[in-house]
């Protein structure tokens, strides 16, 4: 009997850490060549999960965020009742509760079931690599194909993200045709800091999937105030995320203990563009914030 898609993705060695750090050419070479093979296989596992497979779709989020943004999305007018469900937490920082932590212990099994599957899933190496990490956008190669994860993917960016991002930052209107995501996980002794960056993204939101069970210490992040010098250090709170310009500097600090898991999501214009230095904030209509981008999604990833 011949080996499945499955069989044979799972059959594979996955790089070494080595190799990928050092950007080997081989490395490339082995996501590109077996891309079609890898989408099949994560088919072919969702298929076979089916059954005890958890519904990946909003009733993970916060309901008031949920309700709020439904209503949103019928009477553009009625956005208020989203941005009062936000709180600047530092200067151009917004924090608001975007998963129910209630439910994120569906999600994180559903992540596990992920990892156990055994699929090659290229870590994100952005500025250090985070070796439990994934990407998760079809520009990335190795991400996360299975098809009802991308639905929800999707969901998060084009029904949350993107109209969320308008409202607080309307400059970036224009510059957020275009979505990049992936996970990151941080324990002591492995992968447990970023030092200082910005990210190449018009806006960034940082989702946080830590259990109510799964306490933390350490890891802030902080975002640096270029206008008054200030560091203000900022802790994730179960199913809380924070919405920012990619240009606000932050870091996180090292973990001491325990363990954080987030999802990254990043929205910029075609062709990586973001908005220009100091870009004045144009007045938008609410029935333009919520509306979807018809633009083709294109294939260049920023790492
Ligand atoms: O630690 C965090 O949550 C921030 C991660 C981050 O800034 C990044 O991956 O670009
Ligand atoms: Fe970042």
């Amino acid at each position: 009997m011949s080996a499945t898609q499955l069989q044979r993705a799972r059959a594979l060695t996955l790089p070494s850490r080595e190799a990928m750090l050092s950007r080997d050419p081989s490395v490339q070479q082995f996501w590109h060549t077996n891309k079609a093979l890898f989408s099949d296989a994560w088919k072919e596992w969702q298929a076979s999960q089916q059954g005890d497979a958890l519904t990946l779709d909003s009733s993970l989020l916060d309901k008031r965020l949920r309700d709020a943004v439904a209503q949103a999305w019928q009477d553009p007018s009625k956005e208020i009742a989203v941005k009062d469900l936000l709180q600047e937490v530092a200067p151009g920082v917004f924090e608001l509760q975007f998963f129910n932590p209630e439910r994120l212990a569906d999600l994180r099994q559903y992540l596990e079931s992920v990892w156990d599957a055994q699929i090659p899933l290229r870590p994100p190496y952005g500025i250090v690599l985070n070796r439990r990490g994934a990407m998760l956008d079809s520009r990335s190669e190795g991400y996360l194909a299975a098809p009802n994860f991308q639905t929800f993917y999707r969901e998060m960016l084009d029904t949350y993200m993107r109209p969320i991002a308008r409202m607080l930052f309307p400059e970036v209107m224009g510059y957020d045709t275009q979505t990049f995501g992936f996970s990151i996980h941080y324990q002591p002794n492995t992968d447990s800091s970023i030092r200082p960056h910005t990210d190449a993204s018009a806006v960034t939101l940082n989702i946080n999937l830590n259990l109510p069970s799964e306490a933390f210490t350490g890891s802030e992040v902080d975002f640096f105030d270029v206008a008054t010098g200030q560091k203000h250090s900022l802790t994730f709170r179960p199913g809380t995320a924070m919405i920012h310009r990619g240009n606000v500097v932050h870091a996180a600090q090292p973990i001491m203990s325990g363990e954080r898991t987030n999802f990254v999501l990043w929205l910029y214009g075609d062709r990586g563009q973001i908005p220009p230095q100091g870009a004045k904030r144009p007045t938008i209509d609410a029935h333009e914030r919520w509306t979807t981008p018809t633009a083709a999604l294109d294939s260049v990833a920023p790492f």
